[in-house]
């Protein structure tokens, strides 16, 4: 065997090519490529994991078979010899009704039962105090210098006991815990073995084997005795016993000696059958089972630029995750910069459609992309993230002919509280992003003071009396309070459609001026083929966005990629509004000082700055986010192979007077591309 064993573990490169971090992080990169097929979700009760923010390499993570939240961190990498070895330190938080609870140490109980410990556990990592009372046991990860070998080994307490010498004293008098009694008594091996099974399940299902040795083993051990003084002395007992689970996926001789645990190998051990596992490979969508067909919902993500739909999502994608839900993503992005998706936790099953606007030059191009996100992970959910220059009301008829491989949910639209006025009364896609919303979250509410956001509810109300509005930070919001109108609004649209002013099915590729002024009701009078004229309610019945004639007239389905097209200009879109890119290719490093002035003397006409930066003095590159008043740099997601850049948004950026003002960002005048975002290509 080689290292293609595990090639989606470890690339191309194969093992030697991990640095220690992707090492570290491998547990975390097989879940997520078994968590593709939902099947094995499914099977293994795989309730999610969360990547935590202090160590990359660490995550919560949980499974149906206990309430509470696991947790693994590598404490030790060495990748020196053969094979290279991770050392995991495995905690389980329990609930705080978990009956589990009792049989905790008094302190550990004490912690979990602490209201504010939910939220710390997120980020594990970061609190040694959740570490020393929750850690259970030790997993170690071995995989050869060839890749032809991985192996687990779980070691843990049977059950582990603390023996308190002096009691703990009830706060009313009397004892918790009786002098000389168990203080805990946790059956360690057996909590920690529940989630060793689906990390080993995960494991069979990416790498495509199924483990070539599953072994157990026990060795005598101690129990702890908790002095009258805090001491904690070991002390040998017949009762005590620290199993071990050894698992190896490939040749085992690969491996050495360093999984070899001290202790007597066992075979009387029914719970090793756990770790059996069919080595499914991950199934083709065409030959997976009819429930595999269902339709993703599409959920999608508007909002002027900078507003905050990166951050949403980033919130949006971990609620789900935590729900056993796999969200897919596509991403479209001026100026195929992928700055978004450096930003996004996660990057597999994330794709970009960025040589356009999917609202106008890139009509047409979604159904493949959700054919291709479907094929390859089955996912319970897609969001499209557009460009914030996109118009969802330019997207009705792109939206509607994906209706046979996806339900759409909802249209969520981002509103940036500190821009809103400033936005709102100069460009008409931000007005149209509103518009089209079934939910607005109203994003930035700790830049403005409470009585701006009075008033811009009051306008938000006034734009879209219909959609729900929810405040945010950082983008976060509840997802269940997500609406779902936009999907209603397209199916009363087409229902409006099949008898529009003359009562002919628009599918039926009547011209022009069949559909010539029959009304029937209510303002259809106006659908006469107009052009361009704002026909308020034609067809949605109750939008207060008018689509243009040729809206009315051509909704035949066999010719929608060329209407689609002219329809991009019913409503306000960049094309109409100026809106141009100006794509920066930066030197090798920039200084911080020029860059920051650059961006404080900033143009008015700029409206959003982003790209990758490498800072004089600064190891490792960083994204910066700029939108006028607020720049921020952020370490990306993943890690960055591009050359630096920056893109540059806003009315005529790539005029020579507003290009003119970046020159300092290098020695020479920087190499510029600029697009007016009419033609769907960079120019290079
Ligand atoms: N102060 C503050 N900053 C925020 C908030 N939400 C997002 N930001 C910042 O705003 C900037 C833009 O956020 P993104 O989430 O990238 O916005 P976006 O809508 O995806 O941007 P584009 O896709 O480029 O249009 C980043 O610097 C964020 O950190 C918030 O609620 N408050």
């Amino acid at each position: 065997m080689t290292a293609s064993l595990f090639p989606r573990l470890f690339g191309p490169a194969g093992p030697k090519g991990l640095s220690k971090d992707a090492l570290a992080g491998l547990p975390r990169s097989w879940m997520t490529a078994a968590c593709m097929d939902a099947r094995f979700r499914r099977a293994e009760g795989w309730l999610g994991l969360s990547q935590c923010d202090s160590d990359p390499r660490a995550f919560t993570c949980r499974i149906d078979r206990r309430p509470g939240v696991y947790g693994l961190i590598p404490a030790t990498v060495a990748t020196d010899g053969d094979p290279a070895t991770v050392d995991y330190t495995l905690c389980y938080f329990p609930d705080a009704d978990e009956p589990l609870l009792d049989s905790f140490a008094i302190s550990a109980a004490i912690l979990a039962s602490d209201a504010g410990t939910p939220e710390r556990l997120r980020d594990f990592p970061a609190h040694p105090d959740l570490i020393a009372a929750f850690s259970i046991a030790s997993l170690r990860l071995a995989v050869s210098a060839d890749g032809a070998a991985i192996g687990l080994a779980l070691t843990a307490e049977r059950r582990r006991r603390v023996l308190s010498e002096a009691g703990i004293a009830a706060p009313g008098g009397g004892f918790v815990v009786e002098p000389g009694a168990a203080d805990e008594d946790l059956p360690a091996f057996e909590i920690a073995r529940d989630l060793a099974a689906v990390l080993a399940a995960g494991l069979t299902v990416s790498s495509g084997a199924a483990p070539s040795r599953i072994v157990a083993y026990e060795a005598p051990s101690s129990i702890t005795l908790c002095r009258a003084d805090g001491t904690l002395t070991p002390v040998a007992a017949a009762v005590a016993c620290r199993d071990t689970d050894r698992l190896v996926w490939g040749e085992a001789s690969a491996l050495g000696r360093c999984l070899e645990p001290l202790g007597a190998h066992t075979r009387a051990d029914a719970g090793l059958d756990r770790y059996r596992r069919d080595p499914i490979p991950l199934v083709p969508a065409t030959e997976r089972p009819e429930s595999y067909g269902d339709r993703p919902r599409l959920i999608v993500l508007s909002g002027f630029l900078g507003s905050g739909k990166t951050s949403f999502l980033n919130q949006f994608i971990e609620y789900h995750v935590g729900r056993n839900e796999l969200v897919t993503v596509i991403q479209n992005e001026l100026g195929e910069t992928g700055v978004d998706a450096m930003l996004l936790e996660g990057d597999e099953s994330v794709m970009a459609v960025d040589a356009g606007c999917v609202c106008c030059t890139l009509a047409g191009a979604l159904g493949p992309a959700i054919r291709t996100l479907k094929e390859r992970f089955a996912p319970d959910m897609i969001v499209l993230e557009t460009t914030g220059l996109a118009n969802p009301l330019n997207m009705v008829e792109e939206l509607r002919d994906l209706d046979d491989l996806v339900r759409l949910e909802a249209v969520v639209t981002v509103v940036d509280a500190a821009r809103y006025f400033e936005t709102i009364d100069t460009s008409e896609i931000a007005s149209g992003q509103i518009a089209a919303a079934d939910t607005l979250v109203l994003n930035k509410c700790d830049l403005v003071d409470d009585e701006t956001l009075v008033a811009i509810h009051a306008d938000l109300a006034r734009r879209n009396a219909g959609s729900s509005v929810i405040e945010a930070r950082q983008g976060r919001v509840n997802p269940k309070l997500l609406g779902a109108g936009f999907a209603q609004l397209l199916a009363e649209e087409e229902e409006a459609e099949v008898s529009c002013c003359c009562g002919h099915a628009h599918g039926e590729g009547h011209g022009h001026g069949d559909c010539g002024g029959g009304g029937h009701g209510h303002e259809h009078g106006e659908c006469d083929g107009h052009h361009g004229d704002d026909h308020g309610q034609c067809c949605a019945g109750h939008h207060d966005h008018g689509h243009g004639g040729g809206h009315c007239q051509e909704h035949g389905r066999g010719h929608h990629h060329a209407h689609a097209h002219d329809h991009a200009h019913d409503h306000a879109s960049h094309l109409g509004e100026g809106f141009s890119y100006l794509k920066l290719i930066l030197p090798d490093e920039v200084d911080i000082d020029v860059l920051s002035r650059l961006l404080v003397d900033c143009p008015d006409a700029v409206d959003r700055v982003k790209g990758v930066v490498k800072l004089k003095g600064v190891d490792e590159p960083q994204i910066l986010q700029f939108v006028p008043g607020h720049a921020e740099f952020v370490a990306p997601e993943r890690p960055v192979t591009e050359p630096p850049f920056l893109i540059v948004i806003g009315r005529g950026v790539d005029s020579p007077d507003l290009s003119a003002h970046w020159a300092p960002l290098t020695e020479e005048a920087p190499e510029l591309e600029s697009q007016d975002l009419e033609s769907p290509h960079v120019v290079h």
